[in-house]
C-alpha cells in the first residue's frame, strides 16, 4: 500500500532541492551571514530515517493592496505572472515541496488581503508564522511606510522572537536601476529597524523570487530543526549571533572531538 501511494507523488521539482545554504540579498539588512547549514542540524539529518514526519512551516504574506503579494506567491508556486489586478478576498494559501539537505520539507505560504475591509478576516491567519513576509511596492514609496504597521499586526498574534521577518520591495521591473537603489537605501533602512531582512524582487520577470523563497525556505527549516533538536535533547549550547539553543552535545561528542563540536558550534 504504501509503495503504491508512493508513486502517486510527484517527483521533486530540481529547483526546490537545496543542498547549500542560499545567499542573502545585502549584507546591510540580512538576517544570518553564514553560508553552511548548522553542523548539528546536517547531522540530524543525514542520520533522518525519514520517519520523523514531514516538516511545515507557516508563512504569511503581508502588505498593502495591489503592491504584488500574490503575483509574488504565483510566480513562485506556480510560474505565472497575470497583469490583470485580481484582489485576493480574505486570505488564499499554497503549499510548496522542498528538500533541503536530504529531508522533505514544506512551506505553507500564506497570502492575506491588502483590502481594509478583509483585514480582520485576513488577520485571523497570522497566529503561527514561523515566517511574516512584509510586502511593499518600488513604484509606490507609500507602501513601504505601511510596512511597519502590518508587521506590527503581524507580530501581536506571534510569540515574540518566534518568527523570521523579511521585508520585499516588488515590481523591480517598473523602476531604473537609479530609482531602485534610491529606495533600496530607505527599504534597508527600515529593513534594519523591522529587524528584517530585505529583498528586491520582480513577479514580472521573475528576478530574485526563487532565490528570495530558497533563502525563506533555508533559515525556517534550519530554525524547526533547531527547535525539534531543543525539544527532543536536553543541553545548552549557543549558536551564530547569540541564539542560545538546547542541545544533546554528548550525543554528538561521541562522533565528533571535543574541539571539533566546539568550532562547529561557533561556525554558524
Ligand atoms: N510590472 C509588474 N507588475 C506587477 C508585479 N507584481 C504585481 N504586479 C501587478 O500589480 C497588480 C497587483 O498585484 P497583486 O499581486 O494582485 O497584488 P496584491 O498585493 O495581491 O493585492 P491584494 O490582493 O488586493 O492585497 C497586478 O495588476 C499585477 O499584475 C511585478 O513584479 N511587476
Ligand atoms: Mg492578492
Amino acid at each position: 500500500m504504501k509503495s503504491s501511494l508512493m508513486h502517486l507523488v510527484p517527483p521533486m521539482n530540481r529547483e526546490r532541492i537545496i543542498s547549500k545554504f542560499p545567499k542573502w540579498y545585502t549584507p546591510e539588512a540580512c538576517l544570518q551571514f553564514k553560508e553552511h547549514f548548522h553542523a548539528q542540524v546536517r547531522t540530524a539529518c543525514q542520520q533522518s530515517t525519514g520517519t520523523a514526519g514531514l516538516k511545515i512551516s507557516k508563512v504569511v504574506v503581508v502588505g498593502d493592496l495591489y503592491v504584488g503579494k500574490t503575483s509574488l506567491i504565483n510566480r513562485f508556486c506556480k510560474d505565472k505572472f497575470d497583469r490583470d489586478y485580481k484582489a485576493t478576498i480574505g486570505v488564499d494559501f499554497e503549499t510548496e515541496r522542498f528538500e533541503i539537505i536530504g529531508m522533505p520539507y514544506n512551506l505553507q505560504i500564506w497570502d492575506t488581503a491588502g483590502q481594509e475591509k478583509f483585514k480582520c478576516i485576513a488577520s485571523a491567519y497570522y497566529r503561527g508564522a514561523e515566517v511574516i513576509i512584509t510586502v511593499f511596492d518600488l513604484a509606490d514609496i507609500q507602501t513601504l511606510d505601511h510596512t511597519k504597521q502590518w508587521l506590527e499586526d503581524a507580530l501581536r498574534e506571534n510569540e515574540p522572537d518566534s518568527s523570521f521577518i523579511f521585508l520585499v520591495g516588488t515590481k523591480k521591473d517598473l523602476v531604473s536601476d537609479a530609482v531602485c537603489e534610491r529606495t533600496e537605501l530607505d527599504a534597508i533602512r527600515f529593513a534594519k529597524e523591522m529587524q528584517a531582512e530585505y529583498w528586491s524582487v520582480s513577479a514580472k520577470t521573475g528576478e530574485n523570487v526563487k532565490e528570495f523563497f530558497s533563502r525563506v525556505a533555508a533559515l525556517a527549516f534550519e530554525q524547526s530543526m533547531i527547535k525539534e533538536l531543543e525539544n527532543t535533547l536536553g543541553h545548552r549550547a549557543q549558536i551564530g549571533a547569540g541564539n542560545l539553543i538546547s542541545m544533546w552535545i554528548e550525543k554528538y561528542s561521541m562522533e565528533v572531538p571535543e574541539d571539533k563540536t566546539q568550532v562547529s558550534l561557533s561556525c554558524c
